[in-house]
């Protein structure tokens, strides 16, 4: 279990989760854990398939009760998941500014969508656009809510690998901008390599093992290490075996 420093829970604006419980029934998938995401910050969560990694995301989403702990996260956080979750049957501008009661919803959405290079596109209905396309919308409906937190669960996943890359781009760009914490669910390690200023491996319902990076970084280390974490055996740094 990792405890932050206590400086950081000061930051303003700072995600602080103190002895996190979630269970099933009788079953503890979350126990006792702690973490601190300070603004702006890019957070990455990896781990192995049912290690609890979506669990947690739904917990900081407020999606689903806890058992134990506490969660402190300033205003109300966006979630943008695998699936873009658009609704067919609105445009896209509707779409962006959805349960937003703002006068100049269609200026905000413009905005949004502008950011994500979709500006000529606010009219348009979802079943017009290819998958990243798709994914930018969702990104921009969640960041005309301008969250302090922002939840990104494998939100990539299902893009090719080009399409991925040029997201992790706008993505990198768009936090720097709206300087959200983020906390990004992936089991990519290359994905948490390129865009985490932190990596936490999740293990059986804690955090098992941190990584702070930096600009410097010994990309091929930090995957050994990390794979080798997630118990992936590896036959040498520079072509790893998964
Ligand atoms: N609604 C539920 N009822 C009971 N058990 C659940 C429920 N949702 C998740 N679990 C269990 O909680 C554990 C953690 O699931 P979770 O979805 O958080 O894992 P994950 O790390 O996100 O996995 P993946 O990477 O495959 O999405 C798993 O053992 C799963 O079976």
């Amino acid at each position: 279990m990792t405890v932050q420093p206590r400086a950081e829970a000061f930051q303003k604006n700072a995600v602080v989760v103190s002895n996190l419980r979630r269970a099933y029934g009788e079953r503890s998938v979350i126990d006792h854990l702690n973490l601190v995401i300070g603004q702006g910050e890019f957070v990455v969560l990896l781990g192995e398939s049912g290690c609890g990694k979506t669990t947690l995301l739904r917990a900081l989403a407020g999606l689903d009760p806890v058992q134990g702990g506490t969660i402190e996260v300033p205003g109300r956080p966006a979630v943008v998941f695998q699936e873009h979750r658009l609704l067919p049957w609105e445009t896209l501008w509707r779409n962006v500014t959805l349960g937003l009661t703002v006068a100049d919803a269609r200026a905000r959405a413009a905005a949004a969508l502008g950011e994500v290079g979709l500006g000529d596109r606010l009219d348009d209905w979802p079943r017009n656009l290819s998958g990243g396309q798709a994914q930018r919308v969702a990104l921009a409906r969640a960041l005309v809510q301008e969250p302090k937190l922002l939840l990104l669960d494998e939100p990539f996943a299902a893009l090719d690998a080009l399409t991925r890359l040029r997201m992790h781009g706008l993505v990198k760009d768009l936090v720097a901008r709206h300087q959200p914490g983020v906390l990004l669910v992936t089991h990519d390690v290359d994905e948490a390599i390129r865009l985490g200023d932190r990596i936490l491996v999740m293990r059986d319902g804690v955090i098992a093992a941190e990584h702070r990076l930096t600009p410097d970084q010994d990309v091929a280390a930090a995957r050994a290490e990390l794979l080798s974490e997630l118990g992936v055996s590896v036959r040498n740094e520079k072509s790893p075996s998964y």
